[in-house]
């Protein structure tokens, strides 16, 4: 399941966070690739040495209060976060993120846009599968999640610059198919909820969904 948030954080935090993530430096993006990325990483990431920088941490923890992030991720842990930064030129090729980073398996990946997409043309990401490929300009605010099996590319960045926040998450559920299953439940279960209260109907929503994850989880 690919799930695309327009407004994942509110406006006047993020733009607030993202004034002072600009001030950090940057370094070349080779320097966290493994070996077939170095072939198409052409982008630079905010030097992260030590402790999480606070500005980061905040936007994590922005991400992690978001209802529909929780409900569509289960996410069990989170590896440290990075920033990208694509100025004119740079791109990052076709590649798919390696499966452990750390102690965390990469259930899920994703890019929160930091730029207002009108500051920068190019840059979509770009996810591809059998059936061929789809992308998104992702604006400020803009978040995808999405399942870290996809091949996936960043189209080189024409004019102007693209900030991005990405990430990766280790799920309590590692099936994508399964995780889509208890979302909808989940949304049903809420519109049930605020739509006719705690109904029978509702009890049998939820007494499926928390045995399904009860059954899943890990
Ligand atoms: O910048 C992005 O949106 C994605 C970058 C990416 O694929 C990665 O860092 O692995
Ligand atoms: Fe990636």
């Amino acid at each position: 399941m690919i799930l695309h948030i327009e407004h994942a954080i509110e406006g006047g935090t993020l733009e607030a966070i993202v004034e002072t993530i600009k001030k950090y430096d940057f370094l070349d993006g080779l320097e966290t690739a493994g070996r077939a990325a170095k072939e198409v990483k052409r982008n630079q990431q905010l030097r992260l040495e030590g402790e999480q920088p606070a500005a980061l941490r905040l936007l994590l923890n922005h991400l992690q209060q978001n209802n529909l992030v929780q409900s569509a991720a289960l996410p069990r842990s989170y590896t440290n976060i990075m920033v990208n930064r694509y100025q004119s030129g740079m791109e990052y090729g076709l590649h798919v993120d390696d499966a452990l980073m750390g102690h965390t398996r990469t259930d899920i990946s994703f890019t929160l846009g930091l730029t207002p997409s009108d500051n920068f043309e190019g840059g979509e990401l770009v996810l591809e599968d059998t059936t061929g490929e789809r992308s998104w300009k992702l604006g400020q605010g803009e978040l995808l999640l999405y399942p870290s099996h996809y091949l996936h590319r960043v189209n080189p960045v024409k004019t102007g610059e693209r900030l991005a926040m990405v990430g990766w998450i280790q799920s309590h559920i590692r099936d994508s198919q399964q995780r889509e299953m208890l979302f909808d439940l989940k949304c049903s279960m809420s519109e049930e909820f605020e739509q006719r209260g705690k109904t029978t109907q509702y009890d049998r929503l939820s007494k499926t969904y928390n045995n399904l994850l009860r059954h899943w989880a890990e």
